[in-house]
């Protein structure tokens, strides 16, 4: 039927206006996607590597500075990842590690990191995503550092000392609680099954709702719903995508106590594979460093930080196991040590430290 009324276009005349612009935007996304494979020609004649964290993040904020909307500039970042996701992939295949099984929140920012077009390599614990990462089986690993309820996740933070594996990433994301189970029923469960993490950060709920169930600390919280799916007496905590993944009910949404529980997850790679990303304009430095046990040497180990005009986002102490209340402090600095300020700052830190690491720069989390 033809437009009778111009200014307000019927649903057909809509839905017609659409399509052709979809075909003018396939259009050019395949044309981008073949600039992309162009460069993925010119990076292997250099031998150079193909993700670009901080061009991926420049592209991104580049985008946002110029929208005009009516897209909303926080749905900006997603649908660009995804589409740097799919260029990527014709550049090379991104292998990717992280503790599976399918379903846990580890997976979720995986894909929200490097988009959906990757090779997921699920691994048993974090352990396992930094051997797996370590011994090339993988290009990159997603590990949980922190948690806005529950702190650090300490062993991802111990192994950031052990392994060479560096940071050249991060990724946030909401963390949604879940309790999922086979039968739609608050009774007769036996247990909880779910990863420590999420049992604490449920702790309220489950006093409150379950006092008397046992709560049982598995690997992850997918294996926890994998097992909730095998046995109609146990109860998992986890993500919606988990509930479809393993056929289960969701019978209490977001149990958690925080109404905001985030968790922050590092991108690590090796070293030897991947050069340190270079600076995008909004970049963090992390690192881990100790220094002697004598009064003040924490405040003089600050002290060139505030000299060079250097902001610290995090500040983190582990103990140190010497049985000597020796502590790893772990330091997030603003900046990239290509700036002189930064790089003037490391370099006295490491003169006043007695252990000093650096455990990667990377472009601050876009979104
Ligand atoms: O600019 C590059 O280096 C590219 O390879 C292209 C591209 C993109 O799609 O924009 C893809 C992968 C990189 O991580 C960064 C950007």
């Amino acid at each position: 039927m033809a437009d009778e009324h111009p200014t307000h276009p019927d649903l057909q005349t809509l839905r017609a206006r659409i399509d052709s612009v979809d075909r003018d935007l396939l259009s050019l996304l395949n044309h981008r996607a073949a600039l992309a494979q162009a460069v993925g020609e010119l990076k292997k004649k250099e031998g150079s590597v193909v993700f670009r964290p901080e061009r991926e993040a420049q592209v991104i904020d580049g985008l946002k500075s110029v929208n005009l909307g009516p897209l909303k500039n926080e749905n900006v970042a997603p649908i660009w990842r995804e589409i740097m996701s799919a260029c990527r992939a014709l550049e090379t295949p991104t292998r990717v590690a992280y503790l599976g099984p399918a379903g846990t929140f580890s997976e979720l920012a995986a894909l929200g990191f490097f988009g959906s077009s990757i090779v997921k390599v699920p691994c048993a614990s974090i352990d396992e995503v930094f051997r797996t990462t370590s011994a090339g089986a993988a290009d990159f690993g997603v590990v949980p550092v922190e948690n806005s309820t529950e702190g650090v996740v300490a062993r991802s933070l111990d192994l950031f000392l052990t392994t060479p594996l560096f940071i050249i990433g991060e990724t946030s994301l909401f963390v949604r609680h879940n309790l999922l189970r086979r039968e739609n029923t608050l009774d007769d469960i036996e247990a909880v099954c779910a990863h420590p993490q999420a049992l604490a950060q449920c702790h309220m709920w489950l006093s409150n709702h379950l006092p008397n169930v046992e709560r049982r600390p598995v690997s992850s919280n997918a294996e926890g719903a994998r097992l909730a799916s095998e046995n109609p007496k146990l109860a998992g905590i986890a993500s919606e995508r988990a509930a479809s993944e393993y056929g289960l009910h969701v019978i209490a949404p977001a149990i958690q106590d925080d109404p905001h529980n985030r968790t922050r997850f590092a991108i690590v790679t090796h070293p030897e594979r991947h050069p340190q990303p270079q600076a995008s304009g909004h970049d963090c430095t992390s690192l881990v460093v100790s220094v002697v046990n004598r009064p003040g040497a924490v405040h003089d180990m600050l002290v060139p930080l505030k000299q060079h005009g250097v902001s610290m986002s995090r500040f983190e102490s582990r103990p140190a196991r010497s049985g000597q209340w020796e502590y790893y402090f772990y330091i997030d600095l603003q900046g990239h040590p290509d700036e002189p300020k930064v790089a003037a700052a490391l370099k006295e830190l490491r003169g006043v430290c007695a252990y000093f690491k650096l455990l990667g720069t990377y472009p601050i989390d876009v979104h």
